[in-house]
């Protein structure tokens, strides 16, 4: 059977890519501080953060671009200067500035094959993968924003790469192309590879991702699956009633514990419905007033982390 691992890597370490203590400083600007992730092997993970919480620098110190203050980072087991073929490891899409306006699309792709010693068909390839076989003869600085993205993709792709790293690859899009990106990159993944990619809008990434990174001002503020962070937020049932606080021990001695008081005197019930909350509620002679479902704004919980004002990111904004 053919390896599928990229040459000069460590495949069976833990996580696809690790970053220990990362820190930045640009004179007085501390760009990212002291950043320990992780991006699990077949995992889609976002980056997230507000516009200058460091997620372009983190990126760039994690592929070798900008040398760190501090810190280390591995991407398959390895600091990325130690790859052997780092093509064939990784590709990155860091904004649209490699591409040359007068060079088509297929001549910039075979420059960047032989680059990385790759044979000239392999631009054919990519350039069919990204859905540009009609572009190939077209100049960069003819192509539209979303056909660069995708030439762009098309160089990350040209070594196969184990991991795509890609900062903000949805700016600038429109709804097709967003479209065909998240699918893509879901693609990408069902083949058990990894995508690492940042975004300042948590709902632009929210369907695709499987792992959350949250940064703000180049402090890590929250990591964990997508699975915790729905199932923390998730819809809730907000109930009036004569006695919280005895509604509140009737649920949980039947077993329904996550359950809120809130300031205005009504209970926030997660994991249950009207039915069995009104029966818990009439055996424990509690009068329910009203109920109501409220499903959780995502985007609202990731904003309020990033500005400070978070009551429960969980015990230590920090879930593995
Ligand atoms: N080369 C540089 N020289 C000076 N300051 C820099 C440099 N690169 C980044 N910064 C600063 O570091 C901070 C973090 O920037 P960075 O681009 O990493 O954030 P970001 O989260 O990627 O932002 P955005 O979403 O706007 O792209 C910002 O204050 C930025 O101005």
């Amino acid at each position: 059977m053919p390896s599928t691992r990229a040459p000069g890597t460590h495949p069976t370490s833990r996580a696809a890519i690790e970053t220990h203590g990362l820190s930045k400083q640009f004179k007085s600007v501390r760009a990212v501080s002291n950043l320990s992730f992780s991006v699990p092997h077949g995992s889609i993970t976002g980056l997230l953060g507000p516009n200058g919480s460091g997620k372009t620098t983190a990126l760039r110190m994690l592929l070798g671009l900008v040398r760190p203050d501090a810190g280390t980072s591995a991407v398959l087991g390895l600091p990325f200067g130690a790859i052997a073929d780092p093509a064939r490891a990784v590709g990155a899409m860091l904004g649209s500035r490699g591409l040359h306006p007068n060079r088509t699309a297929s001549s910039h792709l075979r420059v960047y094959a032989s680059a990385i010693g790759v044979p000239d068909d392999r631009a054919r390839q990519v350039l069919h993968r990204v859905g540009l076989t009609d572009t190939a003869d077209r100049r960069a600085g003819t192509l539209s924003l979303g056909m660069r993205r995708r030439l762009v993709l098309a160089t990350a792709l040209l070594g196969d790469p184990r991991v795509l790293v890609l900062d903000e690859p949805f700016d600038g899009l429109d709804p097709a192309g967003i479209a065909w990106l998240r699918e893509f990159l879901a693609g990408f993944t069902r083949a058990g590879r990894t995508v690492l990619i940042s975004s300042h809008l948590l709902r632009e990434v929210e369907p695709i991702i499987d792992r959350l990174v949250v940064v703000n001002q180049g402090v890590l503020v929250h990591q964990g699956s997508m699975e915790h962070f729905r199932a923390r937020h998730r819809a809730r049932l907000v109930v009036a009633c004569s006695d919280p606080v005895r509604l509140a021990t009737a649920l949980a001695a039947a077993g329904i514990t996550d359950v809120r008081h809130q300031a205005d005197g009504k209970v926030a019930i997660a994991g249950s419905d009207t039915t069995t909350v009104g029966r818990i509620a009439s055996s424990s002679d509690v009068t329910v007033f009203g109920a109501a479902t409220e499903q959780t704004d995502l985007e609202r919980v990731f904003v309020a982390m990033t500005s400070g004002q978070c009551a429960d990111p969980g015990p230590s904004g920090v879930e593995q």
